[in-house]
């Protein structure tokens, strides 16, 4: 908080202080919510509870919870807060508890699977728990468990399980989702999904990652931003696209090192700075290739540091150190310019759109830029090395945060088990139930004791965390027997926390479930059926003989595989050979010689060529303004390029002056009209200063019209709207008053802008009185020439009356004339 930061943690912390200290916002909350409902209260950390015991204690509170969902340990979540939840909440201790035991969602052999799983949870959990059971009717739904050799078996037996329950017919496809402990290395399964054609869609930042163009992109990124990138810089020079060979990655690192050793004129530094160099950085930071990359795209031809690369080598080396260089100059632009350069200039998009074997095509490429948009929406001035910092943050938060997507019928969703809490599938996998992944053992057995941890007691769940007694121990031996049983503690509690997360996994199926493992991934020792499966297997839920002893064989198989991988990797990988030939057939192609297209490919220039021509043609819209009759007969040309190319106009202050003036008269013949909106100047309406100027003009204009000719008389209609039928149009007429004076019809037009300048001016104008004329004596069923007409110009207190306006004929022939 003092680097002017606070995290989430901290603002429900600073939350709780406001209401500890404001005794009216607990109470505006109160008043507000009488009733509240704590749904998942398991996960619900220490502080969190007091926040909303401090808010809702007292009375009118239900928190409903399952014990042996609790999946958010690691964040100080407890089980055991279920347990407290009457005390902490003010209430009697024990606030009265309602057992939801029947399962709505699982069918009897998932069910059976889900209570044996967690039999021991139940047998010391802090608050009773029921078995759970079947619901009235339930079917018995399918319990499936395959176990490979491998890896590549055991995806392909998910992928086929998958693919046989999403083919069957009749009715709707059914939902279905894998859920994994983490998406790392997900690919496997996916390349399995893809590789039948079945739909998948890996949920959350965690999968868009792993997308291979993503990945390169990241790459990119990373190199661009940090010095120490070499990983990624290596993952761009030995891919499909640069190529470069083992000797010449090699003489890089070399180069790297012999760098590292020198000053910025490349000579040697002393020995004793080189020995502080050493001991003051970290094993990777010292030698960076990106730096040695940036030396050799600089550095002279014949440089004898660059003796030991090939030729063909540093022609493309230098190739790429050119790209990176002319990309981190750009590093200041936009983010959202800045990755769609990184991505045309590295050709990713021409590779996705290219490669028809990319798993998911351009979406990979979108979603990631999707990705930065949102960073950008919530950090408007993060660069590039913040956004980088944020990637890492949100892939490892998002694999842990409830999902919010829809299930999609047909389409496996790809997600961690954290992900799916909540949810529900007819059909779900579940794989990796291998000894050392489901359950995995704790990373540490030390608790708090480990690097980086705070000590238990100063968090909040420290009751609910294992204890190490080292205040108690007066001898050696006793704390030794003490830190034992603490390092068994904490090995139980990550072991129970596991166990939940299964739960969490297994109850998830509606219909069907599928639980997997293999003996050989990327280890060296096989990794056999985990605890989980071999308790299901004991409880007879798993046929004897299903999940094999020992692997068939004693060293990873997989082993072969990953020695064979050609590298560097064939640009066109599989592709190659079409790809090439389909280059040769288009160099070799003559252009002029005729194919079976020819004549629709004429047909389809001809066509677009007519479409061009015409496009000069506008078609007129069918109402036209009254005011804009005059455009249409002096300057039919550019009235037809305004509608071609609609330009906004610029608002001016005129108009809406006018738009006033008008309602204000309107409103003073006590015809309606917008009273309200004149009434509220200036301050109620959304008018900026400029308005007060406004204000004062419009009160200079009303004092005109209050000393004009019709101040006092009584208008026969005002602000009239007449929609008038002419030739093949309709003119619209908006009429601003009429009078009957001396037993003639008197049309007025009130003008707030200037008055015309000429007689050609005042000619043009007068077609929109001549309209008005005539639209007003078909609506009122009198002959044209019984009504006069006029202009007011209000700020000039100008009235012009045309000696003669024109006939219905007269504009008929012009009319006709201009278009
Ligand atoms: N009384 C009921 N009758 C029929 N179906 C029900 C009933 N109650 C719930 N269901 C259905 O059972 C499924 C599970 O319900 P719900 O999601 O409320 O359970 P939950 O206890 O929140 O589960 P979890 O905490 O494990 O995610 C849903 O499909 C729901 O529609």
């Amino acid at each position: 908080m003092r680097r002017g930061l606070i995290e989430f943690s901290d603002q429900i912390a600073l939350a709780l202080e406001i209401c500890r200290r404001v005794p009216g916002v607990t109470d505006a909350y109160k008043s507000r919510f009488r009733v509240v409902l704590l749904d998942e209260y398991q996960d619900t950390s220490v502080v969190q509870t007091r926040l909303l015991a401090q808010l809702f204690g007292g009375g009118g509170v239900m928190a409903v919870g399952d014990p042996h969902q609790s999946i958010y340990g690691w964040r100080g979540a407890s089980a055991s807060n279920l347990a407290r939840f009457g005390r902490d909440f003010g209430g009697a201790d024990g606030a009265p508890t309602f057992a939801l035991s029947t399962s709505w969602r699982n069918p009897g052999r998932v069910l059976d699977a889900a209570n044996t799983l967690v039999a021991p949870l139940s047998a010391a959990s802090p608050i009773p728990v029921e078995r759970l059971e079947r619901r009235p009717g339930s079917g018995d739904g399918e319990l499936a468990v395959v176990f490979g050799e491998t890896v590549l078996e055991e995806a392909a037996a998910v992928a086929d399980w998958f693919g046989e329950r999403l083919r069957r017919r009749g009715g709707a496809p059914p939902t279905a989702a894998m859920l994994c402990r983490s998406l790392k290395k997900v690919a496997v399964f996916t390349r399995a999904l893809a590789d039948r054609g079945i739909p998948f869609r890996v949920l959350g930042v965690g999968g868009l990652l792993e997308d291979p163009a993503v990945v390169d992109l990241v790459a990119t990124l990373r190199v661009l931003h940090d010095p120490t990138a070499g990983p990624y810089l290596l993952r761009l020079l030995t891919g499909a696209r640069w190529r470069i060979g083992v000797r010449d990655v090699k003489a890089l690192r070399e180069l790297a090192s012999w760098l590292s050793a020198r000053d910025a004129g490349q000579q040697q530094l002393a020995e004793e700075v080189r020995d502080l160099l050493r001991a003051s950085t970290v094993a990777d930071e010292g030698a960076s290739i990106i730096d040695a990359l940036d030396f050799l795209t600089t550095a002279p031809e014949g440089h004898g540091a660059l003796r030991d690369f090939s030729e063909e080598g540093v022609r493309r080396l230098r190739a790429l150190g050119r790209e990176l260089a002319a990309l981190r100059s750009r590093v200041g632009l936009d983010l959202l310019d800045l990755v769609a350069l990184v991505q045309q200039e590295m050709l990713l998009d021409v590779e996705v759109a290219a490669n028809e074997s990319a798993p998911i095509g351009r979406a990979g490429l979108d979603g990631f830029t999707e990705l930065v948009a949102d960073f950008v929406a919530g950090d408007a001035s993060g660069g590039l090395g913040s956004f980088l910092s944020w990637l890492e943050l949100a892939e490892e938060r998002e694999n842990l945060s409830p999902r919010t997507e829809e299930a999609e019928p047909g389409t496996v969703q790809v997600l961690t088990i954290h992900g799916a809490k909540g949810l529900e599938w007819d059909a779900v996998a579940v794989p990796r139930m291998v000894d050392g992944e489901l359950p995995a053992p704790p990373r540490s057995k030390q608790g708090w004791l480990a690097f980086g941890e705070l000590p238990y007691e100063f968090r909040g769940d420290s009751a609910d965390l294992p204890h190490l007694p080292w205040r108690s121990a007066d001898t050696g031996k006793q704390f030794d027997e003490g830190y034992t049983s603490y390092c068994g503690a904490v090995t139980d509690a990550f072991a129970a926390e596991q166990r939940r997360l299964a739960y969490v996994a297994v109850t998830r199926a509606k219909d069907a479930l599928l639980l997997s493992g293999s003996f050989w991934w990327n280890q060296r020792k096989p990794r056999g059926p985990g605890l989980f499966l071999r308790e299901l297997e004991a409880a007879g839920l798993i046929e004897a003989g299903t999940l094999p002893e020992a692997p068939i064989s004693e060293e990873n198989p997989l082993d072969d595989l990953v020695a064979h991988v050609p590298w560097p990797s064939a640009p066109l990988g599989t592709r190659e050979e079409r790809v090439l030939a389909a280059a040769a057939a288009v160099g070799d192609a003559n252009p002029a010689s005729p194919t079976p297209w020819s004549e629709h490919i004429d047909l389809l220039v001809e066509e677009r060529a007519r479409r061009l021509r015409e496009a000069e043609l506008v078609e007129l819209p069918v109402r036209i303004s009254a005011s804009a009759f005059k455009d249409y007969i002096t300057d039919a040309a550019r009235v037809a390029s305004g509608l071609r190319r609609p330009m906004p106009q610029r608002p001016f202050r005129q108009t809406r002056l006018g738009t006033l003036f008008h309602s204000w008269v309107e409103q003073r013949y006590g015809m309606g009209g917008l009273d309200e909106l004149v009434d509220a100047l200036p301050a109620d309406r959304d008018l900026d200063l400029d308005d007060l100027v406004e204000s004062e003009e419009l009160e200079v204009l009303q004092r005109t019209f209050e000393q004009s000719e019709w101040a006092d008389l009584r208008p026969d209609a005002v602000e009239l709207e007449i929609h008038l039928p002419f030739e093949d149009r309709i003119v619209v007429c908006k009429i601003d008053a009429v009078f009957e004076r001396d037993g003639r019809f008197e049309i007025v037009d009130w003008k707030t802008g200037k008055a015309p300048k000429d007689a050609d001016d005042l000619a043009q104008k007068q077609y929109q009185l001549a309209l008005y004329r005539l639209a007003f004596a078909a609506w009122r069923g009198v002959a044209p020439e019984s009504i006069d007409a006029a202009f007011y110009f209000v700020q000039e207190d100008r009235v012009i009356r045309p000696e003669r306006l024109y006939s219905e004929s007269e504009l008929r022939e012009r009319w006709s004339k201009a278009t």
